[in-house]
Formats: C-alpha cells, sequence, structure tokens
C-alpha cells in the first residue's frame, strides 16, 4: 500500500475541514496501527498568492506520487475578478484532467437521524441512498471557449463535446456499480435538444443492452430530473450523467440528506491515486469562524481508504462514528434547522468524531 496521502486544504474553509479529516485519519491508523504520510500541497487561490500559479508543478507532482489525495475546496471572491489571468477553479480542473480522473461518484445518502435537517418533508426524503456518476474530465467544462467583438456585439462560447470513448466508460463503469447495489441505473442527458446529449443517449443505450442486459436501465432528461429528485429520491440507484448536470443536479440532491457540508466524493480514473473531496464549494460567508461542517470531508476520507488504499474496515469505522455522533444529537449549524442554540463548531464535530474512533 502507497501510504502518502497528499492534502490540498485550498481555501475559505477548506484548510478547517481538511485538518478536521486529518486528525481522524490520525486517529484511524492509530487504532489499526498503520502510519499515514501527510504532505500539504498548494492549490487554488492560496497557490495564485503564493506562486501565480492556480496549480503549480510541484503540487501535480506530489499527486502524481500519492496513495491518495484529499482536497478541501478552491475559490472564492479574492480571485473573483472576471479581467484576472487565472482562477482558483482552473487548478482544480486542471488536476482532475492531468490524473485522468474522470469519474466523479457522489453518494447521496440520508442518515435517519438528519431527516428532520433537510427543508423536504421527512415522509419524501426517507430511504434516499443514490450514487451519483458525474462525467468529470469531458464535456462543456472542456470545451473550446472564447470571446470576440466588443459592445453590443460581444459575444462568447464554450463548446460541448462528449466522444464515444468518454461515454462508454462512464457507463460502464456506473452500471458496475449498479450490479453491487439495486441494479438499477439511470441515464440523465438532454437529448431533447443537445446533440453530445443525443450521442450520450445512444451510446449508453448500447452499452446497457450489450454488456448489461441484467441491469435495469432508463433515460431520464435532466430538467425533469431536477423535480423528480426532490419529489421520489427513494426511486433512484445509481444515475449517471454529464460533467455540468453532475455538478448542478448533486448540490440540489444535498437537500435530501440536509446539507451540502454532508456530501463526499470520490474522482478515480483507470489508474494512479484518486482525489477525494467535500462537494461543496470554499463557503467563503462562513469561512475563519469555526463553524463549518467537516463531515463531508470525513466522509470523503472514509472513501478514500475504501477506494483507493484498500482499507475497508478503517473506512468503516470512519462512518459508523459519523453516524454515531450524528445519533448523540450533534449538529453544526447548517444541520441545525431551526435550533442553532446547541450547535457544535467544526473542531467540536471533528474531535466528536475522533473520540468514537478512540472508544
Ligand atoms: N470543489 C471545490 O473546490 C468547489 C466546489 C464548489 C464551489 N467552489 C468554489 O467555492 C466558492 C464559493 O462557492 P459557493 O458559495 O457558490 O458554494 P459553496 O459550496 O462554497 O457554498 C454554498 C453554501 O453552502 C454552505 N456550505 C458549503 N459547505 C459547507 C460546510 N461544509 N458546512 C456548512 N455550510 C457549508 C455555504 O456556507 C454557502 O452558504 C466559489 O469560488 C466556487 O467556485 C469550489
Ligand atoms: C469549483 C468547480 C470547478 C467545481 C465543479 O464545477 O466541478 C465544483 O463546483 C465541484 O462541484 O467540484
Ligand atoms: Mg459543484
Amino acid at each position: 500500500m502507497n501510504s502518502s496521502i497528499v492534502l490540498l486544504p485550498g481555501d475559505g474553509i477548506g484548510p478547517e475541514i481538511v485538518e478536521q479529516a486529518r486528525l481522524v485519519l490520525a486517529k484511524v491508523a492509530e487504532r489499526f496501527g498503520h502510519t499515514f504520510d501527510f504532505s500539504s500541497h498548494l492549490i487554488g487561490g492560496i497557490a495564485i498568492d503564493e506562486t501565480g500559479d492556480p496549480l503549480p508543478q510541484a503540487t501535480v507532482d506530489a499527486c502524481r506520487g500519492a496513495g491518495a489525495i484529499l482536497l478541501g475546496a478552491v475559490g472564492g471572491p479574492k480571485w473573483d475578478d472576471p479581467s484576472a489571468k487565472t482562477r482558483p477553479e482552473a487548478g482544480l480542473l486542471k488536476i482532475r484532467k492531468e490524473l485522468g480522473l474522470f469519474a466523479n461518484l457522489r453518494p447521496i445518502k440520508l442518515f435517519d437521524e438528519l431527516a428532520d435537517a433537510s427543508p423536504l418533508r421527512a415522509d419524501i426524503v426517507k430511504g434516499t441512498d443514490i450514487l451519483f456518476f458525474r462525467e468529470l474530465t469531458g464535456g462543456i467544462y472542456f470545451g473550446e471557449s472564447g470571446t470576440s467583438g466588443s459592445g453590443e456585439e460581444e459575444s462568447a462560447y464554450q463548446s460541448m463535446t462528449y466522444s464515444v470513448g468518454e461515454v462508454k466508460r462512464i457507463v460502464r463503469m456506473a452500471a458496475q456499480a449498479a450490479r453491487g447495489r439495486s441494479n438499477r441505473l439511470t441515464s440523465v442527458d438532454k437529448a431533447n435538444v443537445l446533440e453530445p446529449s443525443r450521442l450520450w443517449r445512444r451510446v449508453a443505450a448500447d452499452v446497457m443492452a450489450n454488456e448489461f442486459p441484467d441491469v435495469q436501465y432508463d433515460v431520464v432528461l435532466v430538467d425533469a430530473m431536477a423535480m423528480h429528485l426532490i419529489n421520489r429520491p427513494s426511486e433512484f440507484d445509481v444515475v449517471v450523467t454529464g460533467n455540468m448536470f453532475g455538478d448542478i443536479l448533486t448540490d440540489e440532491a444535498s437537500m435530501l440528506p440536509g446539507s451540502l457540508g454532508m456530501l463526499p466524493s470520490a474522482s478515480l480514473g483507470d489508474d494512479g491515486p484518486g482525489l477525494y473531496e467535500p462537494i461543496h464549494g470554499s463557503a467563503p460567508d462562513i469561512a475563519g469562524k469555526g463553524i463549518a461542517n467537516p463531515l463531508a470531508t470525513i466522509l470523503a476520507a472514509a472513501m478514500m481508504l475504501r477506494h483507493s488504499l484498500g482499507l475497508a474496515d478503517e473506512a468503516d469505522a470512519i462512518e459508523k462514528a459519523v453516524a454515531a455522533v450524528i445519533t448523540d444529537g450533534l449538529r453544526t449549524p447548517d444541520l441545525a434547522r431551526g435550533d442553532q442554540s446547541k450547535s457544535v463548531s467544526t473542531e467540536e464535530m471533528g474531535a466528536a468524531v475522533v473520540a468514537k474512533l478512540a472508544s
């Protein structure tokens, strides 16, 4: 096992939540008799400030040599100037592309005790357990872009492309995952309007018919999916979709388990280290206040142990510890709807998970 873990804390709440995940990983290592070799590297706005580059080469080199990578978040108003040469987000897109991390797994799972943290009715969110496969290195995010003209004639464009190979590999990965779950896969596209979605729909249908005839398969248009997700979430099992649709639908889906601060993700390629991160961003509105929910990052660390380091028991232990602190009633402010008086801080939540792992 390559036990070297690269930490990319990044910006805003990134450093606060990655530190809690590091403490949890250190406790797991102690309990199970492992040693993790942590090193911290620059990405995002802080990397622009220190080196002029949102993804310095030293960070890429460290990531390539790592067993796995744990990222906090990048971005923030400080770097939002539209005329700036580069942006923090460019560093994140580049590391995903450089490492070939084409599959972004985003589990949307409700902890039963959090049904009251969701703004949706408890009877609707009950039973939510969806695994999104978001295509991560193609589509409109990586399409050709440009601007031209001036005044009223100024225009900008960004093209959306998907190739057969890109669609096949993500659909195969999602269908394999469906076999290990409830054997149902939903593909989400906009084939009534977009040419790349028509290719996506045709290729996905071929893959499913030829290679996964045993998996129950359906397709849903993305606008309708946005509605179905908050109306009948428990009917979905594995969902596969393109880069931008997956980005938007999973932030929407975070309201099922109650907060963006609960959702982890794994970005995987064919080989090499995986990158693990919460799905949320740098939360500039709460950065530095010590109140960010660290559980998404802690759950991302558990995914990292399971998928990249082959440590399933250790991952289970972290997930059980998270479930236990929720059962005990601990809530960071994002989860403490209506009753902020008893909410806990980022550090208190992290320490509670560590304490469960020690017991
Ligand atoms: N993977 C990433 O690094 C990533 C992901 C999304 C957004 N971003 C960047 O983050 C910056 C801010 O974006 P945004 O405000 O639209 O989205 P955001 O996800 O940072 O925040 C949206 C809302 O959710 C809350 N929130 C997010 N994470 C939370 C947590 N762990 N605990 C409690 N509350 C939490 C925030 O306080 C905010 O109200 C932007 O620069 C954006 O590009 C980065
Ligand atoms: C920050 C941004 C580039 C990123 C994305 O759109 O992929 C974020 O929203 C995410 O979901 O990880
Ligand atoms: Mg996003």
